[in-house]
């Protein structure tokens, strides 16, 4: 048990063996070890020098997914998913370090100067035996109705992205399919498998858990709250004029990310969201 800070990174340890660790640059996760795997997808070629967003484990993405919107100015002026995954945070408390699960708060420094809204962000990790949670806390502290979008990025490790399925999205789902120029399309309810270039956003799921089956009898059930969309990722062709994916990346990881991101999400002055992930091993 136990948490340790060896300067850029803090790593979580519970009794069982497990492990987490996370860099304070992004807050993001970058490895879950259980039962000596790992259960996340880091590309060998991501810069992790704070130089770029890091490619692999659990990017934070806010206050916008994707390519910025053309209004509000402020908006309009950010990078590709925002800024929160390339902040610079701090550890602000450990909350719990107990058989029952060890648990770090992080929070994220001020927005940058050009981004004038008044919020408090953070992130809080838990590890149990068999469980990572982690949950995104929004609170708005300025004297407007403050809007964003969110979603926790994980790059989920699997051992063949060809023989994956991920059950669970309700039938009657509508999605937009990024792969089709964000085409709106009904979901026919049965597993998704991984056949070809993969990047859909399913919107304001009825359940909010999907089962990734790595094929093999093992997998990982994802969880959300709060959250009430989900984008499915695996860039089988985009992968490769990526610079930092490593070659063939996408056999190894599929991306099943909890967000809020169909539309914009309001907060009201004083109005707190949070937007849970619970990823389960089973
Ligand atoms: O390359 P990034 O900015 O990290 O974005 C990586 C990916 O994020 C999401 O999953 C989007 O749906 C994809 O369209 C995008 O390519």
């Amino acid at each position: 048990m136990g948490v340790e800070q060896n300067g850029k990174t803090v790593v979580l340890k519970h009794d069982s063996g497990a492990s987490v660790e996370v860099y304070l640059f992004g807050a993001t996760v970058t490895s879950w070890k259980v039962d000596g795997e790992e259960k996340f997808f880091l590309s060998s070629k991501s810069s992790l020098d704070s130089s770029k967003p890091i490619r692999g484990g659990i990017p934070i993405v806010f206050p916008i997914f994707g390519a910025p919107p053309s209004s509000p100015p402020e908006y309009a002026a950010l990078k590709q998913h925002g800024f929160a995954r390339t902040a610079d945070w701090s550890v602000d408390k450990v909350i719990m370090d107990r058989p029952e699960g060890v648990s770090v708060r992080f929070v994220a420094p001020p927005p940058p100067s050009e981004f004038k809204h008044s919020y408090k962000l953070a992130f809080v990790v838990t590890l149990a035996a068999h469980q990572l949670s982690t949950d995104l806390h929004i609170i708005n502290e300025g004297k407007e109705e403050f809007q964003f979008q969110a979603l926790l990025h994980n790059y989920l490790a699997v051992p063949d992205a060809k023989k994956l399925s991920v059950e669970g999205i309700d039938k009657g789902t509508r999605y937009k399919d990024k792969t089709q120029n964000f085409k709106e399309l009904i979901w026919p309810g049965e597993p998704l498998t991984i056949t070809q270039e993969t990047d859909a956003v399913f919107q304001k799921l009825e359940t909010q858990e999907l089962k990734l089956d790595y094929g093999n009898g093992k997998g990982l059930n994802v969880r959300f709250r709060g959250f009430e969309d989900c984008t499915i990722w695996n860039p089988q062709e985009k992968g490769k004029t990526m610079a930092d994916m490593e070659d063939g990346g996408w056999e190894r990881y599929i991306c099943i990310e909890p967000g809020f991101v169909r539309e914009f999400k309001y907060l009201q002055p004083g109005e707190e969201f949070l937007g849970q992930q619970v990823l389960t091993i089973f």
